[in-house]
């Protein structure tokens, strides 16, 4: 392989190479992979790039195969597809489904408007700090990971407890208060048609608490003058029970099917719907999450918002284990009973190196 760094002006690198003081110039900046780009970096710098630049390892097809749902038709309907998709690969895109098509584009908007503010605004929400309720950084587990992803992130923490207008950065207060409302309104729909289709009466997941927590993440991936270098998110499942997901129309975003990686195409006004691990957990593997990655682009910036169904950051005392109404003797629990603190903890420890936290609760 050719090592880029080479031909950088590195020569080699160094087999004692200490990325840790690389990674902490980096993340003092406190101005993301948008300061560098900004600054008029034209190769990607070391500490973003991957051995394996797994990329390019699979082909890839033409997304055909991630459903689109349209929610304005009859509700049995809508459960059965609802539920084809939940059983084959946990991924599917929903068209009519009550968020304002407007709304969508305002939301994308205010993310873009966050990350293009001034350095100053962007450093007072920069932070590492797991328990602020608004966090800006660039990769989360940026001292744990093997490399660095080309990727800024906004976290707001819109639910079970409302954040203060004056908490939430100018650029997209109002808009982000607006769009969490109704995206929780969505997820609870969300939540009563999986329960169906599950056989559960409607409102079994929302009584449990699966739509009690929203965390919104606004991710900014900035152009990238080598993408085939790294990676704007890589391979991982989410770690909650259901993701919402506005992406806007510059595409890069794959899911892992039979060892192949399928691109889940921009459709105008739809939403990406995702189970977690959590939900897989609690269904006792009747709906399964999916890996899927995001790919660094040369065209950017791509903007997505995804919206994670969960309560790890504003935790409560509830238990989840597999739901007992769908375990028999041929059908034994899978998985061990966990908090939702305790299930988050272990994919924080290890960040996205691709393993399932799902492996850790196993019976
Ligand atoms: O940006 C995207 O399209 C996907 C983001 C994602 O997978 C995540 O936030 O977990
Ligand atoms: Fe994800």
């Amino acid at each position: 392989m050719v090592n880029p760094n080479t031909q950088k002006g590195f020569t080699e690198t160094p087999p004692n190479y200490d990325r840790k003081p690389e990674l902490e110039a980096f993340d003092d900046t406190k101005t993301g992979v948008k300061g560098l780009v900004d600054a008029g970096l034209t190769r990607v710098p070391r500490i973003f790039i991957r051995e394996i630049a797994d990329g390019q390892t699979l082909s890839i097809s033409n997304g055909s195969e991630i459903p689109v749902i349209d929610f304005d038709v009859e509700r049995d309907l809508i459960i059965d597809q609802v539920r084809e998709a939940c059983e084959s690969g946990g991924f599917f895109q929903v068209v009519n489904h009550g968020v304002p098509v407007e709304l969508m584009g305002e939301m994308i908007d205010g993310v873009r408007r966050f990350n293009e503010d001034c350095d100053e605004e962007r450093r007072r929400y920069y932070t590492r700090e797991t328990t602020k309720k608004v966090v800006f950084n660039s990769n989360f587990d940026l001292f744990r990971s093997p490399a660095a992803n080309w990727r800024d992130t906004i976290v707001c923490i819109m639910a079970p407890h409302a954040l203060s207008p004056q908490e939430l950065p100018v650029a997209l207060r109002d808009v982000i208060v607006e769009y969490s409302k109704q995206v929780m309104k969505l997820g609870v729909m969300l939540f009563e048609l999986l329960s169906e289709a599950l056989g559960l009466k409607p409102n079994h997941l929302n009584e449990i608490g699966c739509s009690e927590g929203l965390a919104v993440l606004g991710h900014y991936y900035p152009a990238c003058p080598e993408p085939e270098l790294t990676m704007g998110n890589p391979k991982h499942s989410d770690n909650d029970f259901l993701t919402v997901l506005l992406q806007d129309n510059i595409g890069g975003l794959q899911v892992l099917r039979q060892n192949q990686w399928v691109d889940v195409p921009p459709v105008h006004g739809a939403l990406v719907v995702n189970i977690g691990d959590l939900l897989q957990l609690i269904s006792n593997d009747r709906f399964k999450s999916s890996e899927h990655r995001v790919l660094a682009n040369r065209v950017g910036p791509r903007i997505s918002v995804a919206s994670f169904f969960t309560t790890h950051l504003q935790p409560s005392t509830r238990i989840f284990g597999p739901i007992e109404e769908l375990l028999s003797e041929e059908n034994p629990p899978l998985y061990r009973e966990t908090t939702v603190k305790e299930f988050t903890r272990y994919y924080h420890t290890k960040g996205l190196d691709g393993t399932s936290a799902l492996t850790h609760f196993k019976l």
